[in-house]
């Protein structure tokens, strides 16, 4: 190492130190004060360790547990630490939890992951195996109530860890460290004697017994460093880190002092890898103590800050920090990047990040702290740095996280003889400080006739009885109205730093509540503005969380979908769906999730979307009873996502009847369902005047010509001013297909058995043979053109006697009576050929008459209804515009596949409109 110049060669006296148990008058005090121990400088190699009484004095070794030289003893200069620190960007801190260092081969990949580490040193923290701190507290806690199975408790300790470095290590490592084990065990189990004989520890007892986790777990992983020839050493960090207690559990650094022994420390030994015990440290006087709650997260971040290392990164279990509690917002993202500040509320607000106290040592040097996952290598984790660049610039992103807190009730002060009186808060305030509550949050209105604020619900009662006591002359006098108390509420914190000076991230947030119909019972914001808390209802907590998070989250174009008839062209938009989602949302930030599917008898329900790769076996084994309520109810009452759409893949009138009432929830509406726009015209007009009013979209183009454009194309006349003159067309894929198809080779039945197979027909096929479906379509444009025509106003030529198809009790029933009109077929056909004609059954809306009509027509071979093939539809749109030559669309007019693409269409022209890049 270069530049250390300094070393502390101490003698052997100096080296030593002294323990002093705090004083105290009790007799268990006095027991345990007449212990000393004393350990001889290479206690670590295997020397012995004897307990005895002495003068008092306790001589320890640096590496074994609490004692160090006082500082006094340590004569390095200030300056000549800063020389031999090495500072600067070549140190790299990290922190391992138990978890990570829970079985040898867990510690393993832990040597593993810090050889990786190309930083030129490395600065190792590491907790004790998971689960050894417990067992060690619970050592204490049997010896302090005197029951013998503590022996016990510490063998399974020994165990532990001999079992654990045999796996680990081999050789002479493994030889000194079971030697040191050994030797340590027998030192706990004279302490808990002693602890046991005094039915008491004292805190430094205690913290000095537990201690032995992070010094058993910091020597093998160094032993597991070195095994692969990288020089390592370990450090017993109650050397190094002096703390004193600064009340509520809680200690400070005494930075000046820990630089002093760190210097110390390297002088001794110049390591380039350095494995250090984390939660435990020294008072001043060099008495065991532990740095309490995260101490092992707090170690790294002191030492960080002692030696200015480039990044301190803290290893677990998680990928990094969520954007809110996982367990209640499935949709949770993990974080890129923090503020110190955001990592501060968030912390507050409960989410498993850091400590604050954890923060601040690395923060006054802004040192970057990075949350990883050793389990999971590939994710990047969460940095928390000073000010993280704004990743997208967008308002939504000013929100870092969202945390909730429950259990509180609201407290109103509410009078008017509060208004511009000074004193009435600092009186209410003080009322609450005497009866020891925590006050979580404050809101005055500027009228000054309120004041509220919130405490832990447990809290309350006591608060409420005092705030009575001390107004009860205002309250008499009708100066204060009253002192109410709002139990069962919870606190929703949104968190971030850019919120400050941002407008309108506030209006997101309550207008998110709002549409999940969430009454907000009390607002507070700093002036610092990283905070917007509300306060709400607890029972509304979870959705609360979940619309205000998917407001910020999700994509604004995150769709949660529910199909209703899974049929044919259900099925194929689920396919289509299956394979195009992904893409979509890549290309898109449109994020689809079906959230439903239900058929006549069994639905499926996903709160965050079903995996479309295997709806159909989903929907067989998973399913529950249909219930078309409880399904919408599914759809409207999830605040995950912003938007909701029922897609209607029926031919129901039933379903079709609950659009309405749909729209009204702020659910929008897709379908190829024509019974709709073609039922009575009072609850089409009903229909269209909720939508409208309800800021809901409706779309159907697949009602007509299936996937091809004529809804769209007409609303574009329409909508650029241009006048609607005739539609006229072969709108039936299904009599499309059989007229281009029944040439006289097959019987008229089997062209349209053919047509019904190929996916053509309606469920039931007599809806297309008696023009009822022609009919309803040419309904669909005559509306959508503007006129008010019933279906009963168009005048249909069925292509079979009405008898038979009434007479017919099911679809199969009436396709085995077809053949009998065979003949009759084979004639007309016949007729028109020799005419030099063909048959078409065609659709007409004559706009400026307001009239419609159904009807089989003749051909001349030459026309262009004649050249149609397979189920193709034509559909000719006279109008002002295209007045000599009309506008045509033609192509396949139905069939699964581009039926569903129409429906899918939709979706994606639904997703256009909440913002969809296009
Ligand atoms: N087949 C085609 O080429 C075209 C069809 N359409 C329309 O698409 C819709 C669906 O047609 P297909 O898929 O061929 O019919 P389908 O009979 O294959 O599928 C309909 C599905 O809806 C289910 N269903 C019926 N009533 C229900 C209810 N009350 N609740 C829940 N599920 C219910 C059925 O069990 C069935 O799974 C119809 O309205 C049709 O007019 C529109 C354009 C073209
Ligand atoms: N059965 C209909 C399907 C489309 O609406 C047709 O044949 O056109
Ligand atoms: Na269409």
């Amino acid at each position: 190492m270069q530049g250390l110049a300094v070393s502390c060669q101490l003698p052997p006296a100096a080296a030593a130190a002294r323990w002093r148990p705090r004083a105290s008058s009790s007799n268990r005090e006095a027991v345990l004060q007449c212990w000393k121990y004393e350990l001889s400088q290479d206690h670590y190699l295997g020397g012995p360790l004897r307990i005895g009484q002495s003068q008092g004095s306790l001589h320890r070794h640096r590496s074994t547990n609490f004692l160090r030289p006082a500082a006094a003893a340590i004569s390095v200069e200030q300056d000549e630490v800063n020389t031999y620190l090495p500072k600067g960007d070549m140190w790299s801190v990290h922190k391992f939890g138990g978890t990570c260092m829970g079985t040898p081969k867990r510690i393993q990949c832990v040597a593993n992951i810090v050889l990786g580490d190309s930083s030129e040193r490395k600065l190792i923290i590491v907790s004790a195996m998971s689960k050894v701190t417990d067992m060690m507290y619970n050592l204490v806690q049997k010896a302090q109530s005197r029951d013998d199975s503590y022996a016990i408790a510490l063998a399974e300790v020994f165990e532990k860890h001999m079992t654990a470095a045999k796996d680990l290590l081999d050789g002479e490592d493994l030889a000194r460290f079971l030697s040191q084990l050994h030797s340590d065990v027998s030192n706990l189990r004279a302490m808990l004697r002693a602890i046991y004989i005094a039915g008491h520890a004292t805190e430094s007892f205690s913290d000095f017994v537990v201690g032995h986790g992070e010094l058993w777990s910091a020597q093998m992983l160094s032993y597991a460093i070195k095994k692969s020839g990288a020089p390592c050493s370990w450090m017993d960090t109650r050397e190094v880190l002096v703390v004193t207690p600064s009340g509520c559990n809680q200690v400070d650094p005494d930075y000046l002092e820990c630089e002093k022994r760190l210097q110390k420390w390297f002088s001794r030994q110049p390591a380039e890898i350095i494995v250090a015990t984390g939660f435990i440290a020294s008072t001043a006087g060099n008495i065991p103590t532990t740095l309490k709650r995260d101490g092992s997260d707090f170690s790294a971040a002191i030492v960080g800050s002692l030696v200015r290392a480039r990044q301190v990164t803290i290893w677990t279990d998680v990928d990094g920090v969520f954007s809110a509690d996982p367990r209640k917002v499935s949709e949770a993202v993990i974080l890129s990047t923090l503020s110190y500040q955001e990592a501060w509320e968030m912390s507050y607000f409960g989410a498993n990040v850091l400590h604050p106290r954890t923060i601040i040592p690395v923060m006054k040097d802004n040192i970057p702290i990075v949350i990883r996952n050793m389990f999971n290598l590939s994710a990047p984790g969460t940095m928390i740095c000073k000010q993280p660049a704004n990743e997208n610039g967008d308002l939504d992103a000013c929100v870092k996280s969202f945390a909730t807190v429950d259990n509180l009730a609201l407290v109103n002060v509410e009078g008017t003889g509060m208004a511009g009186v000074p004193g009435t808060a600092s009186a209410i305030f003080s009322a609450v400080k005497d009866v020891g509550a925590n006050v979580i949050m404050i809101s005055q209105a500027s009228s000054e006739h309120s004041v509220c604020f919130a405490v832990p619900e447990k809290e309350v009662a006591v608060v409420s009885a005092e705030l009575h006591d001390r107004f009860r002359e205002a309250l008499a006098a009708g100066r204060l109205s009253k002192v109410e108390v709002i139990n069962g509420c919870s606190i929703l914190a949104a968190v971030g730093l850019r919120m400050a000076s941002t407008p309108g991230v506030s209006a997101i947030l309550f207008d998110a509540l709002a549409k999940a119909n969430i009454n907000v019972r009390a607002i507070a914001q700093g002036c610092s503005e990283y905070n917007i808390t509300v306060v709400l209802k607890q029972q509304d907590c979870v959705r609360a969380l979940r619309a205000a998070h998917s407001r910020f989250f999700l994509s604004k174009t995150t769709l949660a979908v529910g199909i209703i008839g899974p049929g044919l062209i259900g099925g194929a938009l689920l396919n289509q769906l299956k394979n195009q989602t992904a893409v979509l949302k890549e290309n898109m930030n449109i994020d689809l999730r079906v959230i439903g599917i239900t058929g006549s008898s069994t639905m499926l329900l996903s709160d965050t979307g079903i995996d479309l790769t295997q709806w159909k076996q989903l929907l067989q084994k998973e399913a529950e009873p249909a219930d078309i309520g409880s399904f919408v109810h599914h759809l409207s009452d999830n605040h995950v996502f912003p938007n909701k759409v029922l897609v209607d893949c029926t031919a129901d009138t039933s379903v079709a009847s609950h659009y309405y009432d749909w729209l009204k929830k702020g659910i929008h509406v897709i379908t190829p369902n024509k019974k709709a726009n073609s039922g009575p015209l009072d609850q089409y007009l009903k229909l269209r005047t909720m939508q409208r009013a309800s800021y809901t979209h409706y779309f159907y183009e697949a009602t007509v010509g299936a996937g091809l454009p004529i809804i769209s194309t007409l609303r574009g006349l329409l909508e650029t001013g241009d006048k609607i003159l005739r539609i006229e067309g072969i709108f039936s894929g299904t009599l499309s297909y059989i007229f281009n198809n029944f040439e006289g080779t097959r019987a008229f039945s089997d062209v349209v058995a053919e047509a019904r197979e190929a996916g053509y027909t309606e469920p039931d096929p007599r809806d297309d043979l008696s023009g009822t479906d022609v009919a309803r379509k040419v309904v669909v444009l005559a509306r959508e053109s503007g006129l008010r025509l019933e279906l009963s106003d168009i005048p249909v030529k069925s292509l079979v006697p009405e008898t038979l198809a009434q007479s017919c009790s099911s679809a199969d029933e009436f396709m085995q009576k077809l053949p009998s009109f065979d003949e009759d077929w084979a004639r007309q056909r016949s007729d028109a050929e020799a005419a030099g004609e063909v048959l078409r059954y065609v659709g007409a809306l004559d706009a400026v008459n307001r009239s419609g009509q159904v009807e089989l027509r003749r051909y001349r071979r030459d026309h262009p209804f004649a050249q149609l093939s397979g189920s193709d539809n034509i559909i000719a749109f006279t109008t002002s515009r295209y007045k000599e030559q009309p506008l045509i669309v033609r192509g396949p007019g139905a069939g699964a596949e581009v039926t569903a693409g129409g429906v899918f269409c939709d979706i994606l022209r639904l997703a256009s409109y909440l913002g969809a890049p296009s």
